[in-house]
């Protein structure tokens, strides 16, 4: 007996074959019979048979076929269905395939519909010797039959990664691309050259396979030097073309253009860590917040932030953020360049009226039981309001503009020149630290890539900084220096994030 395994799905915005087709001499649909075994349920050779039907794009479909046999057993009494299911699954009689019940139906030659359990592939139902022995006991006593079963696997049971292992041609050391990064209800894709020419299927079915994804767009070129706010072009593969998109991260909600401003969900981990180095009640300067991933948490931690971006709509998005997230009690936008931002936000503080938040408790009432076995209720004495103030001088900048941050370091010279009685050893209050990102070579040595940085932020602050500086290590400690691998952009680039006290030499220069 065969039986077939098929994966069925129509091609809605099957492109016509020139545009899909590859240098090569396969089309995407071509070529693919040859493919080695997929790990499917069987484990047995695939054949991959495309049908279309000339003229008829949205009819075009792909069936993966799959020849096995697979047996059933029927079961006589609906009733005893789920005694029968454990009964089996306890002598692993049962089909496993993930995420496909064991209870099936089967159509008897009367037309009468009956329940049946898919048995494991080895068991044969023409074959006594391959069945277990509870089988048989229960064949015997006429609680079931075993019968053949043709199982279809339609495209909505197979995930994104089998379709596409499926029908992909195989490329020597290239996987099925994986890892797309989801901004509200967009998926973003960074297709590799050789991926191209598929582009249209992959987001098709990514779509499909994502119920949250209603548009797919695809990176056409890196966010270059020519992209000033870090946005990047793209091309819109399926789906609404509509981008605004409503993104959450560490408890925030933003709205935004995404084709307007910079967002990368994959530096969620990363605001969060420097978020949680900030105390409440410090004040920070966030240089080029973006929307404010750094800034509207920090907000909510009842942190004192000040946020700028060049980019309009990034300024006009944190706004909306700021209300969205109520925390304007707390976070400030700007929108100036950063440079700017950095010599004027410091004076602009100094002699700034000073600013209070108080945040009265929440009255919490509880009820006393009286008694008589009545309730009544009782307000609990008030914790005291916690009162934050404003500080007059910054406690961290925060510069996330890792192609040219550094450059921008130069600005803290004679940040706070005049200044030195506000600060340590006068008074306890200390210099800022800066947590400026920067990409790096990636070295095999990570120390040449931390011997790169120093000498890069020594150059624009003027005063020499080395990998010794650290907390615990040989050099000057106050300049507390800590640098952290960010992530790995690409085998050669490597994000780190450079956090460093300001020396007094460079805060208090003439
Ligand atoms: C890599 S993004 C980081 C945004 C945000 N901090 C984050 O973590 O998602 C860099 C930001 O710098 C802004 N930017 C670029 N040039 C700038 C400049 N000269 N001054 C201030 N901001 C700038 C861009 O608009 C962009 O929003």
């Amino acid at each position: 007996m065969r039986s077939s395994q098929l994966i069925r799905f129509p091609l809605k915005h099957y492109k016509p074959p020139g545009y899909l087709k590859p240098p090569g001499n396969y089309s995407p649909l071509d070529g693919v019979e040859e493919r080695p075994a997929h790990p499917g349920p069987s484990r047995t050779a695939r054949h991959v048979s495309p049908t279309s039907q000339p003229g008829n794009a949205d009819s075009r479909s792909i069936i993966l076929s799959q020849d096995c046999s697979l047996s059933s057993a029927k079961i006589f009494k609906n009733s005893e269905i789920s005694r029968l299911r454990k009964e089996l699954a306890s002598t692993k009689d049962l089909l496993a395939l993930p995420r496909l019940s064991s209870v099936q139906e089967i159509k008897e030659q009367d037309g009468s519909v009956r329940k049946a359990l898919l048995l494991r592939e080895t068991l044969k139902h023409d074959d006594k010797s391959t069945w277990s022995p509870t089988v048989t006991e229960l064949v015997e006593k006429g609680t079931m039959a075993v019968a053949p079963f043709d199982l279809t696997l339609e495209y909505d049971y197979w995930s994104y990664a089998e379709i596409m292992s499926a029908i992909l041609p195989e490329q020597e050391n290239v996987e099925v691309p994986q890892g797309f990064t989801q901004v509200g209800h967009v998926l973003h894709l960074n297709l590799r050259e050789h991926w191209l020419p598929f582009k249209y299927l992959i987001a098709e079915v990514l779509k499909d396979k994502n119920p949250t994804v209603r548009t797919v767009i695809n990176k056409t070129e890196d966010v270059g030097s020519q992209s000033q706010f870090r946005t990047f072009p793209f091309e819109l593969l399926v789906g609404d073309n509509d981008l605004n998109v409503v993104q959450h991260e560490q408890d925030c909600e933003f709205h935004f253009d995404y084709a307007r401003v910079y967002w990368n969900s994959r530096l969620e981990t990363e605001h969060r860590r420097l978020v949680e180095k900030f105390q409440p009640g410090q004040m920070v300067c966030d240089v080029m917040a973006g929307v404010g991933p750094f800034a509207v948490p920090a907000g909510k931690k009842r942190i004192f932030v000040w946020a700028n971006d060049l980019n309009p709509h990034g300024y006009e998005v944190m706004e909306d953020a700021v209300q969205r997230n109520k925390v304007a009690d707390f976070v400030t936008p700007f929108n100036k360049d950063g440079r700017d931002f950095i010599r004027e936000s410091a004076k602009q503080l100094l002699e700034a009226e000073p600013v209070t938040v108080t945040i009265q408790p929440k009255a919490r009432r509880e009820k006393k039981r009286k008694a008589d076995g009545s309730q009544e209720p009782q307000t609990q004495p008030q914790a005291p309001a916690q009162v934050y103030n404003r500080p007059s001088v910054v406690d961290h900048y925060v510069m996330n503009l890792p192609a040219t941050a550094i450059e921008f370091l130069d600005a803290f010279q004679g940040v706070y020149a005049g200044q030195e009685a506000r600060f340590e050893p006068q008074t306890s209050q200390k210099l800022p630290m800066v947590h400026v990102y920067c990409f790096s070579g990636h070295s095999d040595n990570e120390l040449d890539d931390h011997v790169d940085i120093c000498e890069r932020i020594s150059e624009r602050i003027g005063y020499k900084i080395t990998p010794e500086d650290r907390v615990d290590g040989s050099g000057n400690s106050a300049i507390e220096l800590a640098i952290y691998n960010v992530r790995l952009v690409s085998p050669k680039k490597q994000m780190f994030c450079a956090s460093f006290r300001i020396p007094p030499e460079v805060a208090f220069r003439k």
